[in-house]
């Protein structure tokens, strides 16, 4: 950072840092116990940087939590599209809507939680992205590393979720049962409180919106992104986006 100039920055971390956490919601102050490869390497590097801070004080960084961000673009021209098998169960739930894929395999129907399948908070990407602007314009303010979850505060279970997606494509998605994926723990839900506390920032997007963009991208890209970027139809450009998505504040109410 200090060899470039870079004195601030934006890190991306993860609620995957909190593993299976003693009380739910979880705020900052929850000890990090992550319980998989992913987890760990978003724990070391807000060490590093934390360390960094501390050595040179004119070093500075937010580090941002993010739970489960999953949606799209409100036009359609911007979504998840990940190569190969999906891993994260959103896309995967699409693939499956959409005819690419048969039906989705649920993790485990024993954890502690209403239904037996694991909780998650699930975030409109639009949300994020508008926490991340915040996050910019107030870089100045930080001092040191500062953490801050960002996600709704609103637990979701898989098969609330498949439910979800089910009602917005308008069929039954069909679903399996198998046993639990190793490294996954039971419920992570934010206490959003902090970033409401310091940017007054909330997030303002549902679970029905948040499924509605996603189908609106995979109907829209039935095949997902052509992967020759070079074509320039397959490249959307900033003015065929819908301005308006991406407002400044306040936030539009996407419910
Ligand atoms: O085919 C699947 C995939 C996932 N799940 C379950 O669905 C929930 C959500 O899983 P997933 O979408 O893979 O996300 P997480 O593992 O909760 O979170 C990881 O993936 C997120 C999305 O990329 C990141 O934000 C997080 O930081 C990272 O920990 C979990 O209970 C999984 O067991 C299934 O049942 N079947």
């Amino acid at each position: 950072m200090r060899e470039n100039g870079v004195h601030r920055l934006v890190f991306s971390s993860s609620c995957s840092i909190y593993g299976e956490a003693a009380r739910i919601p979880i705020d900052e102050q929850a000890p990090p116990r992550p319980t998989n490869p992913y987890a760990r390497s978003k724990w070391v590097c807000e060490q590093i940087i934390a360390d960094a801070c501390r050595q040179h004080p004119e070093l500075a960084a937010y580090s941002l939590r993010y739970f489960n961000p999953v949606g799209a673009h409100p036009s359609g021209l911007l979504g998840e599209d990940p190569r190969g098998i999906p891993q994260n169960v959103m896309p995967y739930l699409m693939q499956v809507a959409i005819g690419r894929l048969e039906r989705l395999s649920i993790f485990g129907r024993d954890y502690p939680t209403a239904d037996g399948t694991a909780v998650r908070d699930y975030i409109h990407v639009m949300d994020v992205a508008q926490a991340h602007r915040i996050a910019l314009e107030r870089l100045d303010e930080v001092t040191g590393l500062e953490t801050l979850n960002l996600g709704t505060g609103v637990g979701t279970s898989v098969l609330e979720l498949v439910r979800a997606v089910s009602a917005t494509c308008g069929k039954s998605l069909p679903y399996d049962i198998v046993e639990r994926r190793q490294g996954d723990v039971a419920k992570l839900v934010a206490d959003p409180g902090a970033a409401a506390r310091k940017w007054g920032w909330r997030t303002t997007r549902n679970l029905a919106a948040m499924c509605r963009d996603a189908w609106r991208f995979q109907l829209l890209n039935p095949a997902g992104f052509d992967d020759d970027l070079t074509r320039p139809a397959a490249i959307p450009t900033a003015r065929s986006l819908d301005a308006d998505a991406m407002p400044r504040s306040p936030a539009p109410d996407h419910r």
